[in-house]
This record gives C-alpha cells, structure tokens and sequence, in this order.
C-alpha cells in the first residue's frame, strides 16, 4: 500500500510527485492521459519510489487508508469531473486534496458537497512553480484540522524550509487555503507589473542595454528589494537569443497572459469593499497588454514631445529602488487587508503572521522584505491594515518623494505607471482625512434624493437643490 496518490502529472504534478517520493514515501500517480504517465514513468520517475496507475479504481486501491489523493490539475470543471470519479471508490474519512489554482468559491461548495459523503477535503495554495514543487513549494493548506493532520507530515517535510522554519502551515478554515493562494498571486502580478514599470524606465528613459539593467536588478537583489522575482529578472534578462544574439526578453511579444487568479483577487476586493487599487492596476494593466494592434496604430497618432531635461542616471537609479520599496509596500499592505477582512467574512480564522511566513520562502512573491511586514503585523492586535503602524509610515514617507519623482519622470516621458501611481494616490488618499467625496455626495442628493450626512450635526439629510 502506497502513502499518497498524486493525480495529475503535467508541470506541477510530476515535481510533486518527485519531492514527496524524494521524502521517503511511496506515491501512486495517475494522470487522465496514460502516454504522460508511461513517458514520466520512463524518464524522471525511472528506479523510484513512484508507481503509476492507469485506471482510477487499481489508483484508489493501491492506497493505505484513511487514502490521501493530492490532485494537480487544471482548476474548474476537470477538478469536479475528476472527483465525482474518485467518489465511488473512496471510503468516509478518505481525504482530497486539491494543489491546483482553484476559485475559492468552488473550493467551498466542495467541501460542502464531499462533506455530506463523509469525505474530507483540502484546498492547499502551492506557489513555487515547477521548481518550487521540486525542491520545496510554499504550502497553503485550508480546510478542516481533522483533514491536514491526515497529511501534515507530508506537507511539512515537502515545503521549502527557511530560518523560521517549513513553509507550510494550517492557513484557516474553508477555502482559506486557496483564497490565500488567490491573493498571494493578486499580490503577485502587482509585484510583476511594479517591476516592469520600473524595467520600463530604465530602458526608455536612461536607455540602457538589458545587461546593463540585468547588473542593476542583480544589485538590488543583494539588498532591501531582495526577491525571487527580482532574482529572476536579472537572471532572464541576460539569457541570449542564440537565432539571432540578442537579448531573449527583447523578443518577447508585449501581451502578458492571465489564468484568472489576479481578476478573481480584484473581484473579491470589490466584492468584500476593501480598496486593492494598484492589486486591481495590475489586473489592468495585464489586459491592456492584450490590445496590442489597438496601441500600435494609436502610437502612430500621438506626438509626444520628449521633454529637454539632464537626467542624472544615478539619482533615477536610486529612486527608482525606493518607488519600488514603496509599491511593494503598497501591494503587500492591500492585499492583507484582503485577506484579514475575508477571514472575518467567511470565518477563515486566518493567522496573517503564520502567511507572512509561509510565503518568506518557496513562493513566486518571497522577498526579504516579507520579515518587515510580518515585524508590523506582530505588533497590533487588530492587523487588519499595514499601514496603522508607525513604522509603516516612516517607512513609507521616508520614500514618498522617490515615488513622486519617478511617477514626474515617467509622466514627462509618457510611460504608463499604473502601479506607482495607484500605490501613491492609494496612500495619499488613505492618509488624508478631507477627500472631497463632500461633492459626490451632494451631486446623488441631487440626481438621486440619496441624502447624505453633515459634518456638524448626527442624522441624515435630503436637500431640493433647485
Ligand atoms: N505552473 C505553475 O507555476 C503553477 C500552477 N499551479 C496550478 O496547478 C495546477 C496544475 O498546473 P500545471 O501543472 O502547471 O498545469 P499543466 O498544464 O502542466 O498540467 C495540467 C494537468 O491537468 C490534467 N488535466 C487537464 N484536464 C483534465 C481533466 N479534464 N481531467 C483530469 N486531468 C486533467 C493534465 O492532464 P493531460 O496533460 O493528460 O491532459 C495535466 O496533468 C493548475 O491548477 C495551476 O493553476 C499552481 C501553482 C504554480
Ligand atoms: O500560481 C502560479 C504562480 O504563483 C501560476 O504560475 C499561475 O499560472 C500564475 O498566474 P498567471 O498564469 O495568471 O500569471
């Protein structure tokens, strides 16, 4: 009898499968083509403790009970299908566990629905990508106790392991698991998007080579911007072409791809009523991406007046790591206030000290800058918002003039910054406490007999403005 079944053997699927054999268990695999399972069978899978199955039923049954089944597929409707196959030959106390990108909300109804036939499920986030899952992935397991002590062992020792510790830890109730993945991803395309807008200029403004801003990325990387994505631009920026010697990156087509994890993050904001702007930016900014041919013939119809300024190339450089400290900031601050406000809404009891460190390593946002921001929230109770800290506020004014200078310099040269400008005006606007909403309110007393409240007396007013 087997430990654990791994269902699912595409890019994710096959490194899992490795790690976990890797950690001494013996894994059944299964995978809904049969030629996947022989070829990886044949080829990584060879002389180890992994033993394929081509057909569901001898799967299940090679399995010690209570069975674990981790499935690793595409999220939606492939997971549901693939459950309703599973469900004939599980027994109550079985357990599933679902690693792929799933919406939280499906996660939820089939905890519900698998509940009711006795079986336990887990909705676990796994960030990391294919060499996470190898070697050591960021686990977000969520769902009930009872479910994640059947497979804690596994998942401790398969997650990426950091001075504070494994990267695994019981998230929250419910679909807590893959709504933190959900965010950690939100949080992800920020990041992305903040540092390709600082790519951005560096090459249209300072016009430097890719190397040259390979080197710079490399130097911040042994800093305060210490991240994996930041470790993986530098390093992709100085793979070459070997067609045709240039840079790889240079040929890359400009129309970023999406599978679904950002939009749903803006979705939930707007739907729990937490403001995300520079979360929900980058979800923009990746669709506007998409139109290509429509910016192509609309830059040949603008003129743009580049204006006669002396750049200093190392103030830019220097301003441009602190704007980048502070949208990160920004990023992180808004998505936590997400993920607190949602554990509140669906009981999630999530800890947000424990995600904090779960993510310092194995995942696609670790960043040294995470041990800061889980410093913050350590320190209040109530840690629904990052910047309620003093600290935060130093920190974040200490950069303030960075961001403006550079949100100025791009303004002047036409470059697009949606997620610096969203983090300024997000923090401007968090942190001022006339907002001129006075004139949003009476504009829908007046359309609308909305009423609106005073500042000078309690109750609620209705005016005739004509
Ligand atoms: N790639 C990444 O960096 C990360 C991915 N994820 C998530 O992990 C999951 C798997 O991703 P990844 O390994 O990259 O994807 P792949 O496309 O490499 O693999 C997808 C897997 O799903 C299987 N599959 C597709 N349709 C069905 C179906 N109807 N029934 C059963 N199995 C099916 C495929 O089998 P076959 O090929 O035979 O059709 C394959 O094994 C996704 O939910 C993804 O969002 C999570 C974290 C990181
Ligand atoms: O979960 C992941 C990383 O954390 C996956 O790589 C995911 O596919 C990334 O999202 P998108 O494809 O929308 O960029």
């Amino acid at each position: 009898m087997n430990d654990i079944g791994l269902l699912g053997l595409g890019v994710m699927g096959q490194s899992l499968a490795l790690n976990i054999a890797n950690k001494g268990y013996n894994v059944s695999v299964f995978n809904i083509t049969s030629d996947l399972t022989r070829t990886f069978m044949e080829t990584r899978a060879k002389d180890r403790n992994i033993f394929p199955f081509y057909d569901i039923k001898s799967f299940v049954e090679s399995l010690s009970k209570p069975r674990k089944i981790f499935l690793m597929i595409v999220a939606g409707q492939p997971v549901d299908e693939m459950i309703q196959k599973l469900i004939p030959y599980l027994d109550k106390g079985d357990l599933i566990i679902d690693g792929g990108n799933s919406y939280y909300k499906d996660t939820t109804r089939r905890l519900k629905e698998l509940k009711e036939k006795g079986i336990l499920y887990l909705g676990v986030g796994v960030s990391g990508g294919e060499s996470g899952a190898l070697n050591g992935p960021s686990l977000m397991p969520g769902g009930t106790i009872e479910a994640y002590d059947l497979v804690k062992d596994i998942l401790l020792k398969i997650s990426a392991q950091t001075e504070s510790g494994p990267c695994c830890a019981y998230v929250g109730n419910d679909s807590a698991g893959h709504f933190v993945k959900m965010l950690h991803n939100g949080i992800e395309y920020g990041m992305m998007q903040a540092i390709s807008e600082v790519y951005d200029i560096l090459r249209k403004v300072l016009k430097l080579s890719t190397n040259e801003i390979a080197e710079i990325f490399e130097e911040w990387n042994r800093g305060e911007l210490n991240s994996f994505l930041i470790e993986i631009s530098h390093k992709l920026m100085r793979h070459i072409d070997k067609s045709t010697g240039k840079p790889t990156l240079e040929l890359i087509l400009d129309k970023a791809g999406q599978k679904g994890t950002g939009k749903w993050t803006a979705e939930a904001a707007l739907e729990l009523g937490i403001p995300t702007p520079s979360l929900n930016a980058a979800v923009e900014g990746r669709i506007i991406t998409f139109f290509k041919e429509d910016r192509t013939k609309l830059s040949r119809k603008i003129q743009k007046k580049y204006p006669d300024l002396t750049l200093d190339k190392e103030k830019i450089i220097e301003e441009l790591k602190n704007a980048l400290l502070f949208s990160n900031f920004i990023l992180f601050s808004q998505g936590l206030w997400l993920m607190s406000e949602a554990s509140k809404v669906y009981g999630y009891n999530i800890r947000i000290s424990d995600v904090l460190k779960i993510w310092k390593g194995g995942c696609i946002i670790r960043a040294k800058m995470l041990d800061f921001y889980r410093e913050i929230v350590d320190e209040k109770d109530d840690n629904s918002n990052l910047l309620n800290n003093e600290k935060s506020i130093k920190f974040l004014m200490e950069k303030i003039e960075s961001v403006k200078y550079i949100t100025n310099v791009a303004r002047e040269y036409y470059i697009p910054m949606l997620i610096h400008n969203t983090a300024l005006d997000y923090f401007l606007s968090m942190t001022e406490e006339n907002l001129p909403a006075n004139l949003i309110q009476a504009q829908r007393d007046f359309f609308g007999a909305h009423t609106y409240s005073r500042i000078d007396m309690e109750g609620t007013f209705h005016t005739i403005w004509e």
